[in-house]
């Protein structure tokens, strides 16, 4: 079943509140915030990537969840199945390294065995606290479309990940992605809705769009693209919208109204596009429209 089809059948399920329609990024239940993301040997991270990245990847994607509604992060639960002893300490080790550097304390866990020969999959709960925590569902027509942090560096990081020569800092913002917690905190009360950038810049927005009940338009062309980015990719149209889909950026995306302009750029922001009455996704290009790709990030799924 496609990811989306079974958080469809989700929903149903889910008539709290708190879990904001299963629209969100994270549950938010009066000021705290929650938040579980997985992650998977060969989906979420190549095979022979460091143990101890594996575990800094595991707490950041799980606290860009909770920097996109503005938390201040108060722990983490692990869920961990055991295999080789070496990755199990180098992990426990990265673990700690990034608990330590996110000020996250450990409070608890589950810790099971899996056949011989399963890929790795390990499971973390986040729990913060936010008095304001943007809802996706938050945009209004006229609202610009704001990013802060990078777009595509990821995307370049993992293939240089599965061998393409290329520079340690893309690599790093593959394997050790920084979640935005004081970026979000800061952006949050300018914000009618946020959401971090997981599976893409394109199919996130989207994502802000429709839970709103609004089309939004994307200038591709106002999308920062980074020296760096642009010297292993290229910065042309094509390799612009591959940025743009290929997801783990983890940078976030914010609905606001022009008052908060000069407040938003002030905190390195930048304008990307907007929000209008409607349905959808449009592209621009250096002033012209641009059909979107079929494809606009990353889902989930399984042709079973
Ligand atoms: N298996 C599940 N059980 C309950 N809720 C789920 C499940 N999978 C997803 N959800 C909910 O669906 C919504 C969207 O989840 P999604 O994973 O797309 O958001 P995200 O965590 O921000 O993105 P990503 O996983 O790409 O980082 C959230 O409310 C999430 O809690
Ligand atoms: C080996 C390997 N191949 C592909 C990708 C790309 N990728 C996988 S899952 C995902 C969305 C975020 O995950 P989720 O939606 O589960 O939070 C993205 C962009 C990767 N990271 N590693
Ligand atoms: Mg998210
Ligand atoms: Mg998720
Ligand atoms: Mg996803």
């Amino acid at each position: 079943m496609a990811e989306a089809d079974f958080i469809t059948r989700l929903r149903r399920l889910a008539t709290h509140p708190a879990a904001r329609g299963l629209a969100d990024d994270a549950a938010v239940l009066g000021d705290l915030v929650l938040t579980h993301d997985m992650l998977v040997e060969g989906v979420h991270y190549l095979p022979d990537d460091p143990a101890e990245d594996v575990a800094w990847k595991l707490v950041a994607v799980n606290l860009s969840d909770l920097a996109a509604k503005g938390a201040v992060p108060l722990g983490v639960l692990l869920g961990y199945p055991l295999g080789e002893a070496g990755w199990d300490a180098r992990f426990v080790d990265g673990l700690e390294r990034a608990l330590a550097r996110f000020e996250v304390p450990l409070l608890g866990g589950d810790t099971v065995s899996m056949p011989r020969g399963a890929p790795r999959m390990m499971g973390l709960t986040a729990l913060g606290r936010s008095d304001i925590a943007p809802d996706r569902r938050g945009a209004r027509a006229g609202d610009d479309l704001w990013l802060a942090g990078a777009i595509g560096e990821a995307g370049a990081g993992l293939a240089i990940a599965r061998g393409v020569p290329g520079p340690a800092a893309l690599l790093a913002a593959y394997r050790r992605p920084q979640p935005l917690l004081a970026l979000g905190r800061a952006l949050a009360p300018h914000a009618h809705a946020m959401a971090d950038v997981s599976d893409g810049l394109l199919i996130d927005s989207a994502r802000i769009a429709a839970a709103s009940g609004l089309a939004v338009t994307i200038a591709l062309d106002a999308v920062p693209c980074s020296p760096a980015l642009a010297a292993f990719a290229g910065a042309d149209r094509d390799s612009r919208l591959r940025a743009a889909t290929a997801g783990d950026d983890y940078a976030l995306i914010l609905a606001a109204a022009e008052a908060s302009a000069p407040a938003l750029a002030a905190l390195g922001a930048v304008r990307i596009g907007r929000f209008a009455a409607g349905e959808g996704l449009a592209l621009r290009w250096r002033g012209a429209a641009l059909a979107p790709p079929d494809r606009l990030g990353w889902e989930h799924g399984s042709a079973l």
